[in-house]
Parts: C-alpha cells; structure tokens; sequence
C-alpha cells in the first residue's frame, strides 16, 4: 500500500519505517526544510534506538519531501504532527493545517496518530471532506520501533466502519488486541492512559516524601505494593519527577479541556501539583548535605528527560539546572545523548570538579559510580546507586536517613 505520513518527529519516523518493513510504500512530508533534507541524506533528526539502521535497511521504499502534492495517490495519510500546550490548552493549528493541506492534493484516508482531544477527528473530517479515523500512538521514546511493532493494544476509532478496516489490517501484523471505537473515545483513551500512568508516578512520589520523613525506603515500599497483580510493578519508580514531549502536556491539555466541558479532573490536576514539586526536592535533599549551593560548583548528571533519548523536552533534570543556577550555583553537566546551554564536560571531570553532585536520569553509565562519588555530598534523584556503598553525604529521593 502507498502510506502518506505527515510530520516526520519521533511518531511519524516510526509508523514509517516499521511500515516500510512491512512492505509498504512510504512518503514522508514535513514543513521543516532541514528535517527532510537531512532523511533524504539518510540522516535521522533524532536519536532512537535502531531508528537510522531500520531508515538504511528500508530507504528504498521511502522518500521524503515538504511538497504535499507527493501525497496525492496515497491510499491512507497518517496526521503525526507536533500537538503542543499553549497557554495551559492544546493548540492544533499544526494539524488543522495539515488537514488543509492534505485536502487540497489528497483522497485516501486520514489517519490521526496526533494527541489531540475528543471531537478533533470530526474537525479533521469537516475540514477535508475525507474518512478519517483516530488511532492514538502509545510508544515510548527510546523504545518506539519496538513499541510501534509489538504495540499492547491497537486503538481504532472510526465513525466509517470501512475506513477503520482498512486502518485494522495495516496494524494486522502486529498480532495485538484491537479496540474498536468512536473517534471521541479514541481520542479519550489517549489521554486517559497517560494520565492514569502520570497519576501512578505522582502517587508513589508522595509515598516517597513520606519514606524521607521515616527511616523507610520508596523502593522497598513499591517492590511490595507492585507484586499486587491488581497495582502491578511498573511506573512505580520514584524519581525527580515525569518529564518529557507527553506527560505534562498532555495532562495540562486534558485538564483544561475537561474544564472547559465542565468537568474538573481533580486527581489528575493533583498529580501535575506534585510533580510540580519534584525539582524543589532535589535541591531541599542537596542543601541538606552541602548547605547553600550559592558560589558553589553543581554536577548535574543526566539532561534527557529519562535514559536512552537525546530528548530534554520538559526535562526535569533542566528544570533542576534553572533552579540551582537561581540559587547561585555554578552548573556544569554531563550526558551521553542529551545538550543543553549548559557547560558540557565529560562523566570524570563533571565528578571531580563539582562540590556536589545531583543525578538527574537514571542512565546506565551512572551505576556503579560509588566509589567515584562517595565522599562528596550526593543526591540520587533516580535511585541508581547502592545507599549501603555512600558515604554520610548522601540523600537519595524516597529514603529515609539512617
Ligand atoms: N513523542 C512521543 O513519544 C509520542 C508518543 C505518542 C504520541 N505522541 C504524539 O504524536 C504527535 C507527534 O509527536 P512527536 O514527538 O513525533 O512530534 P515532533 O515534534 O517530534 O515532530 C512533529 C513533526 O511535525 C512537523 N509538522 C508540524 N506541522 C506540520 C505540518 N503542518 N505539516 C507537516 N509537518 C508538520 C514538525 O516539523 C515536526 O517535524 C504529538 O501529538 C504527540 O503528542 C508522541
Ligand atoms: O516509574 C516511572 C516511570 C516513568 N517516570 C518518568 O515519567 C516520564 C515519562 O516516561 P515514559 O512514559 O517512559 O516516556 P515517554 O516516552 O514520554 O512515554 C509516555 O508518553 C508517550 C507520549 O504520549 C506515550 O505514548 C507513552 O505510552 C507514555 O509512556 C519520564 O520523565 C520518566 O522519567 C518516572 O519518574 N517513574
């Protein structure tokens, strides 16, 4: 089949090659001039795992380009453009102008893997006169080929039964469970599945605050609370805090929409207050080892908002660099993928130079870094060392002094 695939970021990328490696035809169109030049040079604009190999392997049946019209035969069109909170409320300009633009070249059906909210689809269909179905993306960065090939659940929403059959037997080889649905409850979903999964992080975060206060630990509270089948032990990890291209605009953009239909989602608004907090921890649990951080220098370890990404969107670890520097700190970093304005310096000089340290992504480099760290006041933010190989200058989140 000829696949269009509109916005070529993460979502798009990866419904692209892992269709491609199904056999299908793939045309990929952006705005952004460079993205686009960079593909047709085989050059992907992010890092994701496997993503440049699976582009090499599966070139041949993919071209890129910023011109629409390269959309005109394509039998369906995947929307993945950028759905950006402005203001506190989602702003779907980018799609809508898709929408429009697809319209004017296209006939095949539109397929929305966007995070847009309930009664989008229908705009989308007003807009373009086309068939258009919801099918909401669930992947993970740094996991997204894996997840876009072996996804939990395909969700497909579609007032057209046809279209959604069509859109099904894409997904077909994937072997998951398929929910059918209205475009509003697709599109519902979404939002509800990120929520539930920001709500879960917040609530063992409050669980560690607690455990701060105690002589207790977060980890062993959750290691017992997660073997109930019924809470289950994922997203259980207590850290700085949720970060990233989706959380938190997707819980502002839900909860403000909410309000708008009249409705207040209280225990989501909760969990955004919460991990609003996050940051401010980190700098209460460093102050507590190493006093004021004023003229002081502070390692940083980790930018991306979580391992194995080049991302810093909404990263917490940024939100940690801003605030020590408004505290008066001097802030240098390391990270193996991310960049910040922040000064750069390698793992070893980072450590040796800083007066304190504050891990801030659970990279797997940053394991076994006990003996390098210990004597210097050190606050794990992501539960990567050993508590039994530090030092007293040691705080780490969810865990009680002892
Ligand atoms: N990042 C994730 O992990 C993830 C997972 C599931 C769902 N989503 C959702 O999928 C959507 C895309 O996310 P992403 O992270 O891939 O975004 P991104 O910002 O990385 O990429 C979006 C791309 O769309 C392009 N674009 C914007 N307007 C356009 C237009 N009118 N025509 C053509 N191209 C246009 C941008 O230039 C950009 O390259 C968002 O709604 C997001 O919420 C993201
Ligand atoms: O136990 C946990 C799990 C996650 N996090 C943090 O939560 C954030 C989000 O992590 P993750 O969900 O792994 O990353 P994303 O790639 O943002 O993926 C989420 O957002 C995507 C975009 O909507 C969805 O498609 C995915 O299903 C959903 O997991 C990161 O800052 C993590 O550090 C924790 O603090 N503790």
């Amino acid at each position: 089949m000829r696949i269009g695939i509109v916005g070529l970021g993460v979502v798009g990328l990866s419904t692209g090659v892992v269709l491609a490696e199904q056999g299908h035809e793939i045309v990929g169109v952006d705005i952004d001039q460079g993205r686009v030049h960079g593909l047709q040079c085989r050059r992907p604009p992010i890092y994701e795992p496997g993503l440049e190999e699976a582009l090499n392997r599966n070139f041949e049946r993919m071209k890129f380009s910023t011109d629409y019209s390269s959309l005109s035969d394509a039998e369906v069109i995947f929307i993945t453009v950028s759905t950006p909170t402005v203001d506190g409320r989602i702003y779907l300009g980018y799609v809508f102008d898709a929408a429009r633009k697809i319209k004017e070249v296209a006939r095949g059906v539109i397929a929305i893997k966007s995070t847009v909210v309930p009664g989008t689809a229908r705009k989308v269909k007003e807009i373009t006169n086309l068939k258009v179905v919801s099918n909401p993306e669930f992947l993970r960065e740094g996991n997204a080929l894996h997840d876009t090939e072996s996804p939990d659940r395909v969700v497909i929403g579609s007032d057209d039964k046809e279209a959604g059959d069509l859109i099904q037997e894409l997904w077909s080889f994937t072997k998951a469970p398929v929910i059918r649905t209205t475009t509003d409850e697709a599109e519902l979903i979404k939002y509800a599945a990120n929520s539930f999964l920001a709500v879960k992080v917040s609530f063992i975060n409050e669980i560690a605050n607690l455990c701060e206060r105690l002589n207790c630990d977060v980890n062993v509270i959750a290691r017992a609370i997660g073997l109930d089948k019924r809470i289950s032990p994922y997203f259980l990890s207590a850290g700085l805090g949720w970060g990233g291209s989706c959380f938190p605009k997707d819980t502002l953009a839900i909860t403000s929409f909410a309000r708008d239909v009249g409705e207040k989602l209280r225990i989501v608004e909760a969990a955004i207050e919460v991990n609003q907090e996050r940051p401010f921890r980190a700098l209460k649990l460093l102050k507590e080892v190493m006093g004021e951080v004023r003229g002081k220098t502070v390692c940083v370890l980790g930018l991306a908002f979580k391992p194995n990404t080049d991302d810093t969107r909404e990263s917490v670890a940024l939100k940690v660099v801003n605030l020590l520097r408004q505290e008066g700190a001097m802030v240098i970093a390391y990270d193996p993928k991310a960049r910040s304005d922040v000064e750069m310096v390698t793992l070893d000089e980072c450590i040796t130079r800083a007066d304190g340290v504050i891990i801030a992504t659970e990279w797997d480099e940053f394991r076994g870094l006990e003996p390098k760290l210990r004597g210097k006041p050190v606050v794990d933010g992501r539960r990567v060392l050993d508590p039994a190989k530090m030092g007293q200058e040691f705080r780490a989140i969810g865990l009680g002094v002892r």
